[in-house]
């Protein structure tokens, strides 16, 4: 039996004499999790544990009980605190007192916040020394050799175990990685030797594998543990046994702790998935290139452990330690382990940074602690990004919790789809075939790196693929031959470290002038310059002599169509000319794309293209921005020289963050939808300049993120309050008929947005080829115009607000409009797909997220509102914003009046559209 809830209380621990001499127990006051109140709640799908403890069963009743955990399991009852999440496995129910009690048996697991995924990588880390995990997260995996090596090793490990003939995989996989060769200044030549000398002892021992006919083998395998919380990713199973693999040498005949510790949560997950694991084996590659004449001790490269059950709970409880830390927000001093810092590598790095943050630290510290409000700042984003991180594992959590049907309703799966065939690539690798069986949207795209699997994205089998194709077939590669019938999106924990280590870089990395502005202690300074950029557009003009003669940064507030994207590309034309080097950036990679697009046809006649480079994968650069694309793959000295003597290169800001960007440095770094980054996100970006120019708009839709705490204000907008002195806001749009611009203006822009020209101000339907204003009723002509439909009163969905978009669709067809000149916006997904059943595919409909950056000649807008208002529909104004701002020429409101009338913003917008 299973016991899951919240600790209720104080936990007591204490020693008592049984039979078996003196034990310590702890009691933990626990209130059962919510579904547990019915009596009936066996679940025969969760799996079970180590053990034979049979089905789940959780206790009775939302009353606190007792459950006792024994000896070791007191360890991580110390952790606990009021509030916190405890799992045991295999308890045993005990009468006491009359009331019902648990206890630990010898076959339980006790787990803490089980719904926290710590990965293996931080256990491992975690048992040489706790803050050595901290550190890691701080700063990240820097581009270094030995970590580049390791990775090669790896992957000639994978495609040997898939078959791959070992020369072939070297010379490809080292060609691969020619960018990052490059830059830390290695050889192919002396790389491929060296990589062939620890793919000897990989060779050697798969041969002996290889005599047993019942030897099964599997190459990397992700693995997820819904009970112990843990996710990691083994090198190779074989035989349902894990096996990992070092780069370095150990002559000892046991394979080290750490590296027995991390076999062990390989083995614990694999259990899960419904193995029965005794054995771990480690492969020191280096072993067996070593001169048997200089060394002493044992050269196997590969060595064997049985994995008992002390080790397995013992590294539970290591990932309770980590959880439980977590959990609380406390930071790891390194006086909850016994590591001796004078072994360490990392004593220097690790005294610097407890110096400079004032944190107590084993190591000591050394150096001057950060200003009081930096360290206030380093606290609360520190916070702000773990708690997003716990958001990242709630969605992993969602993997197990929700049912295919309702992830697939929540847009997170595409599921019951029909697999069609598996076939080998080259390298290796598979390509992935399978049907759609539904016409089912997903937030799914091409690129995207996705969990496949035959059914159940954790207790099936499953690995990571990349989607190649996805219509109505689905073509995947992968390294494993899944039998894919369900894709769900892959909750990655990238973006997050990567805010993580952009905070710390910021914080302990920064120049102190660049701080000083950030944190409002001096005012930006400004380069006083005459000249005229812009002749046509005052504002324009002025913010391209901001962002030129910034000495510090420079903040552009750009509203709907006033040529932000225009002015970018001038501004850094200019930057260029004066010789300067210029990182162009954003937050999506269509943004990067768009704004480079026009960067192209300002710098046409100013440098050579191929001094323009574009980072990022093939799957998300736009196709037309494919020649620019730097590919990494090559001679190591030719793929660095492009990307150095690139003056220009455009990137996404988490790209911004990747090692090999973190290597670049630049004059000036441009940022546009900068209103769209959380402060950290954009620091990703502008660590990496010496001056910043932010382009944005604050009245549009806010950073991406899903927790609510800091990270939802973007450095733009605090830096827009903070220094206006530093900012330009452009004034005269390019887009919409005047009539239509007027709400947004006055609510939006104190009155300030106005028509670029006379053309701009009095664009109609009319202007389109084929299209007559008089073949509308006379209740469209208005460029802007409302539809009273009282509705059907759901909530999240409106069918009879779709069937009215339906029908206007076709009066506008009928007035000579294309449907491709025609976009719905709704407020949410579910009235999104609602609206898709009803009208054709070459309707771009969508939510207001999917349409920022975009405009349509006619926008109409489902407000999908019925009744009364609860809440704002658009869940923000800003997105009320965007969506009113989309359309040239039409604008069309489809609600209920008397709800919308129930708010004072969608009031005055009622008054406008029917004026
Ligand atoms: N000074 C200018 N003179 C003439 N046309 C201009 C000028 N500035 C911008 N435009 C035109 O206005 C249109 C909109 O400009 P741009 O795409 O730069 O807008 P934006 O502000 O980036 O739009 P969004 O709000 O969608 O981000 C473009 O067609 C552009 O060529």
């Amino acid at each position: 039996m299973h016991v899951r809830g919240t600790v209720a209380g104080e936990v007591d621990v204490r020693s008592v004499s049984t039979s078996y001499g003196e034990s310590e127990l702890a009691e933990v006051p626990l209130r059962p999790a919510e579904d547990a109140t019915d009596g009936d709640s066996v679940d025969d799908d969760t799996p079970v544990a180590r053990g034979d403890g049979g089905s789940v069963t959780v206790p009775d009743g939302r009353e606190t009980t007792t459950v006792t955990l024994w000896n070791k399991w007191t360890e991580s009852a110390e952790l606990l605190e009021p509030g916190m999440e405890l799992l045991v496995t295999n308890a045993k129910e005990e009468e006491y007192d009359g009331e019902t009690q648990y206890a630990t048996t010898g076959d339980s697991y006790v787990v803490v916040e089980p719904s926290f995924l710590v990965s293996v990588t931080s256990i491992r880390n975690w048992v040489q020394c706790p803050r050595l995990y901290y550190l890691n997260k701080l700063s990240g995996v820097p581009l270094n050799y030995p970590v580049v090596k390791g990775t090669l090793v790896h992957e000639v490990f994978g495609d040997l175990l898939r078959g791959r003939d070992l020369e072939e995989s070297i010379d490809a996989r080292v060609e691969e990685r020619g960018l990052q060769l490059g830059l830390l200044g290695e050889t192919p030549e002396a790389v491929t030797e060296e990589i062939r000398e620890n793919a000897k002892a990989i060779e050697g021992w798969l041969e002996q594998g290889r005599l047993t006919d019942e030897d099964s083998w599997r190459s990397e395998q992700l693995l997820i543990s819904e009970t112990f919380g843990i996710r990691g990713r083994a090198d190779a199973v074989r035989r349902g046994a894990p096996v990992e693999l070092k780069t370095g040498k150990n002559l000892k005949k046991e394979p080290r702790f750490k590296d027995k510790v991390q076999a062990a949560c390989y083995a614990l997950l694999l259990e899960e998935h419904g193995g029965d694991v005794d054995i771990g084996t480690l492969l020191y590659t280096k072993n067996s290139a070593l001169d048997r004449n200089e060394e002493t001790g044992d050269l196997t490269p590969a060595k064997e452990f049985t994995m008992g059950d002390g080790l397995l709970k013992y590294v539970v409880r290591l990932r309770n330690e980590i959880a439980a830390k977590e959990t609380s927000g406390d930071i790891p001093t390194g006086y909850e382990a016994d590591a001796k810092c004078e072994y360490c590598f990392e004593q220097d790095t690790c005294m610097v940074v407890s110096g400079r943050l004032d944190q107590e630290s084993k190591a000591g510290q050394i150096g001057q602690s950060l200003p009081e409000e930096e360290l206030e700042y380093f606290d609360r984003f520190y916070h702000a990004i773990e708690e997003e991180r716990r958001e990242v594992h709630r969605e992993y959590a969602k993997l197990w919790e929700q049912t295919a049907e309702e992830r697939a309703d929540d847009d997170r799966a595409l599921i019951n789809l029909e697999f069609v065939e598996k076939r080998p690539l080259e390298e290796g690798r598979w390509e992935l075939r399978a049907e759609r069986t539904g016409g089912a949207t997903s937030k799914l795209r091409e690129g995207d790196l996705v969990l496949a699997s035959d059914g159940h994205p954790v207790r099936g089998d499953s690995e990571l693929a990349w989607v190649k194709r996805l219509d109505d077939e689905v073509v995947l590669t992968a390294d494993e031959p899944v039998e894919v019938t369900r894709l769900d999106v892959y909750p990655s924990e990238l973006t997050t470290d990567r805010l993580l280590v952009a905070m710390h870089d910021a914080l302990l990395k920064g120049d102190e002038r660049r701080k000083d502005i950030l944190f409002g202690r001096a005012d930006p300074d400004f380069e006083a310059i005459d000249e005229t950029f812009i002749d046509n557009n005052e504002r324009q003009n002025e913010a391209v002599t901001k962002a030129v003669g910034a000495k510090d940064c420079a903040l552009i507030h750009g509203p709907p169509g006033t040529g932000k994207t225009y002015t970018i590309a001038r501004a850094i034309r200019t930057m260029v000319e004066r010789g300067e080097r210029v990182l162009l950036s954003a937050f999506t990679n269509r943004a990067v794309d768009n704004a480079l697009e026009a960067l192209l046809e300002q710098l046409d006649d100013v440098i050579d293209e191929d001094r323009v480079v574009r980072v990022g994968s093939e799957s998300g650069i736009r196709d037309d921005m494919e020649p620019y694309r730097l590919e990494r793959s090559g001679e190591p000295e030719d793929r660095v020289a492009k990307l150095q003597n690139a003056q220009v290169v455009a990137a996404t800001t988490s790209t911004c963050g990747s090692r090999i960007m973190k290597e670049q440095a630049f004059d000036v770094a441009l940022v546009d939808e900068a209103a769209q980054l959380t402060e950290p996100g954009t620091c990703a970006a502008i660590n990496l300049a010496e001056r910043f120019v932010l382009v944005g708009d604050h009245e549009q839709l806010p950073p991406v993120v899903r927790a609510e705490n800091d990270l939802t204000e973007s450095l733009f907008e605090r830096l827009v309050d903070l220094h206006p002195e530093a900012g330009v806001m452009l004034t005269h749009q390019y887009r919409m008929n005047q009539r239509i611009q007027v709400f947004a203006s006055n609510e939006f822009y104190d009155g300030q947005l106005r028509p670029a020209t006379p053309e701009v101000a009095g664009r109609n339907l009319d202007d389109l080829e084929g299209v007559s204003r008089d073949a509308l009723p006379e209740s469209l002509r208005d460029p802007v115009s409302f539809v009273d439909v009282e509705g059907d009163r759901s909530q999240y969905t409106d069918s009879e607000e779709a069937a009215r978009i339906a029908a206007l669709i076709e009066t506008y067809e009928a007035a000579g409009l294309e449907r491709t000149e025609i976009g719905v916006i709704a407020p949410f997904r579910a009235q999104v797909s609602e609206i898709s059943k009803h009208v054709p595919d070459d309707v771009a409909v969508d939510t207001v997220d999917r349409f920022q950056g975009s405009s349509q000649e006619v926008i109409i807008v489902s407000f999908t509102a019925t009744g009364s208002l609860e809440g704002p529909i658009f869940e923000d104004y800003r997105r009320i914003n965007v969506a009113l701002t989309r359309p040239k020429r039409a604008l069309v409101l489809v609600g209920d009046s008397s709800a919308l009338a129930s708010d004072p913003v969608y009031e005055r917008m009622l008054e406008w559209a029917r004026r």
